[in-house]
């Protein structure tokens, strides 16, 4: 198995960086003069600053050179590859594509495996997903990740193919389950924020954590997934990391909006976009989902965050 990972950002460059340990991998940036820097410098300064590219990691701007890998590791934002992959679903027919991202794409609600099914429908399809932030497995500290493909056997090749000493995958065949997981729980991180940003506290967040994983089940269940997969490390896993660090952007994102404190628009926050995509499916579709739904509201500036707040807190009592 070759594999090509598109798109240098800080995970990209972080799961080439790893897997560049024992096996190459080519590692496409979209901008020439990245990719050159990059390739000269052995470091991504512009997005994982501090880390060393192992003599294995060749980085390309040629989307030709990827033509001899098989396995292609998509990691670029969720609400970007669509665009993406239309420019170059020629090129990646029939190799098997592995979504690295975590979103629900805003105007469809499909998510990253979705999307890249009906652009590339000849293609083998898979997703790499769970609690992981780059510059940890970058590091090579120890990483167990979910990686979902809905054929069994290729399941197993791509977790024996991509698992190495520092990262440990483990696999399902419920891509719907996974990839809901890894998008949701960013949404509940931008709510986490927003009350530890504005002060509410650490029994405030645990509350959001908790019923905000039972919204992600109903959701997933909703969609057809196994609301159990939810409970792993794509789901319950990544929303613990997601919503008690700093290291975390869509946590960050949400201090500042408890805060009332700008943020950098340039940031990529995948929950934003995710929050506005799923509030309006609970509405067409008339489901419960109170804290995604309130996210969506506080993305949008209809709501702040003590309007929130009280709309959480004045809905009607209920069984746990
Ligand atoms: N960072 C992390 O710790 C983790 C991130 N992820 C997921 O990985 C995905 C990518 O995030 P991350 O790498 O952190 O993001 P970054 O913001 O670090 O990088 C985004 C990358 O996407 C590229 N890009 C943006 N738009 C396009 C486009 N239209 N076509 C081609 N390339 C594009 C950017 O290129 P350019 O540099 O030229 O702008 C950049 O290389 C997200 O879904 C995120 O949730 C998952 C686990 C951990
Ligand atoms: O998905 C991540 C960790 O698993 C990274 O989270 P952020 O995108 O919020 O930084």
């Amino acid at each position: 198995m070759s594999v090509g990972v598109l798109g240098a950002g800080a995970f990209g460059t972080a799961l080439a960086i790893s897997l560049g340990q024992t096996a190459p991998v080519l590692l496409w940036a979209r901008d020439a003069k990245q990719a050159q820097l990059m390739h000269q410098n052995r470091e991504n300064k512009a997005r994982l600053p501090g880390f060393f590219l192992p003599a294995n990691v060749v980085v390309t701007s040629n989307l030709a050179d990827l033509q001899k890998c098989d396995v292609l590791l998509l990691a670029v934002p969720a609400q970007k590859l669509r665009q993406f992959l239309r420019g170059v679903d020629q090129m990646v027919a029939g190799k098997t594509l592995v979504a690295c991202c975590k979103g629900i794409e805003l105007e469809t609600g499909m998510g990253p495996v979705d999307i890249a099914r009906e652009i590339c429908p000849q293609s083998e399809h898979a997703i790499l997903t769970g609690p992981s932030f780059a510059n940890d497995i970058a590091k090579g500290l120890p990483t167990a990740l979910t990686l979902a493909c809905a054929n069994p056997n290729r399941a197993r090749d791509l977790q024996q193919e991509l698992s190495n000493s520092t990262l440990r995958l483990y696999r399902t065949t419920d891509v719907t389950g996974a990839q809901l997981g890894g998008a949701l729980k960013n949404v509940i991180a931008i709510a986490c924020g927003a009350a530890i940003g504005a002060r509410l506290g650490e029994s405030a967040r645990a509350a959001l954590m908790t019923r905000g994983n039972a919204e992600m089940q109903r959701y997933a269940q909703f969609k057809g997934a196994d609301p159990a997969t939810l409970s792993g490390l794509s789901g319950f896993g990544d929303l613990v990391l997601t919503c008690t660090s700093d290291l975390s952007r869509n946590y960050r994102f949400g201090l500042s909006l408890g805060a009332g404190k700008a943020f950098d628009p340039e940031t990529t926050v995948e929950g934003a976009a995710t929050a506005c995509a799923v509030a309006r499916d609970a509405r067409e579709n008339a489901l419960d989902l109170p804290i995604l739904s309130v996210v969506a509201a506080l993305v949008e500036n209809r709501l702040d965050v003590a309007d929130a707040m009280a709309t959480l807190l004045s809905r009607s009592l209920k069984e746990e």
